[in-house]
């Protein structure tokens, strides 16, 4: 069942020069999609504006066939659109519990319950929730944005850059839980990583944008034995 689509969806700064253009997109319930490309390709900046955090220049935006209202943070996040940044956010000197708290409605037995829920994910930040976000680990850190973001119950989580700054060990750990949460949950996943390698492993799909366009799109088995058709696609020489 498609969770997420878009349709002619044009993404940007300026309005006369959008950087993503007439992207169409359907993931799936379940779906992971690794998107890939090129830096300067437009990834961050279709997440974003996904989220609703940068106006849309144009197109259409559905989840579960609603229409989502443009440039909205929080209708994205109604909808069930969320981000984990590439900077993770994190509120540094509150602590593991205290920014898993910010991030529900919940309170009580039934906040305790989403908690206990989500940290069945990663039972390693069990034992460091009364510890500042700012003196976890990276990896921890990561761990705790993806936490948050699924206490808000997505459709669709979008992570950009999930092994921005963490060593490629760390990324092997974290990545199977998002296949574990997409497998189990039936949460959609749009995942912006540099290691595509690690990425395909995981991913249903592989989706790369070039120059704001999909370059080449195709299933990440498939496309994981022939890593050199995305090199071509990066490089815009991309075989059929
Ligand atoms: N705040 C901004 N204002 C204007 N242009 C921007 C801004 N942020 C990014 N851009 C431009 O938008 C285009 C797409 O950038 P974007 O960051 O979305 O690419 P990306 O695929 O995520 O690459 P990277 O891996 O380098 O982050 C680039 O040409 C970039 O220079």
């Amino acid at each position: 069942m498609t969770v997420l689509e878009c349709h002619g969806l044009d993404a940007g700064y300026s309005r006369g020069n959008p950087c993503v253009h007439g992207l169409e997109l359907s993931v799936d319930a379940g779906e992971i999609v690794a998107l890939l490309g090129p830096n300067g390709a437009g990834k961050t900046t279709l997440l974003t504006t996904l989220a609703g955090l940068l106006p849309r220049l144009g197109g259409e935006v559905t989840v579960a066939g609603q229409s989502v209202r443009p440039g909205d943070a929080r209708a994205a996040v109604r909808a069930g659109l969320v981000l984990v940044p590439d900077d993770r956010a994190l509120f540094r000197r509150l602590t593991t519990r205290q920014n898993l708290h910010l991030a529900t409605r919940l309170r009580g037995r039934a906040r305790a319950e989403a908690v206990d829920n989500v940290l069945g994910h990663f039972p390693s930040l069990t034992k460091r929730l009364t510890v500042s976000a700012g003196d976890l680990s990276g990896g921890e850190q990561q761990m705790l944005a993806i936490a948050r973001a699924l206490l808000q119950n997505p459709k669709v989580l979008l992570i950009d850059e999930l092994s921005m700054g963490l060593a490629p060990i760390v990324v092997e750990t974290i990545l199977p839980v998002l296949r574990q949460v997409a497998d189990a949950d039936r949460t959609a996943v749009v995942l912006v990583e540099q290691h595509v390698r690690l990425a395909l492993e995981i991913a249903d799909r592989a989706v790369v944008l070039v120059h704001g366009e999909v370059g080449l799109e195709d299933s990440a088995a498939v496309l994981s034995t022939d890593i050199e058709r995305i090199e071509e696609a990066y490089l815009g020489t991309a075989r059929a």
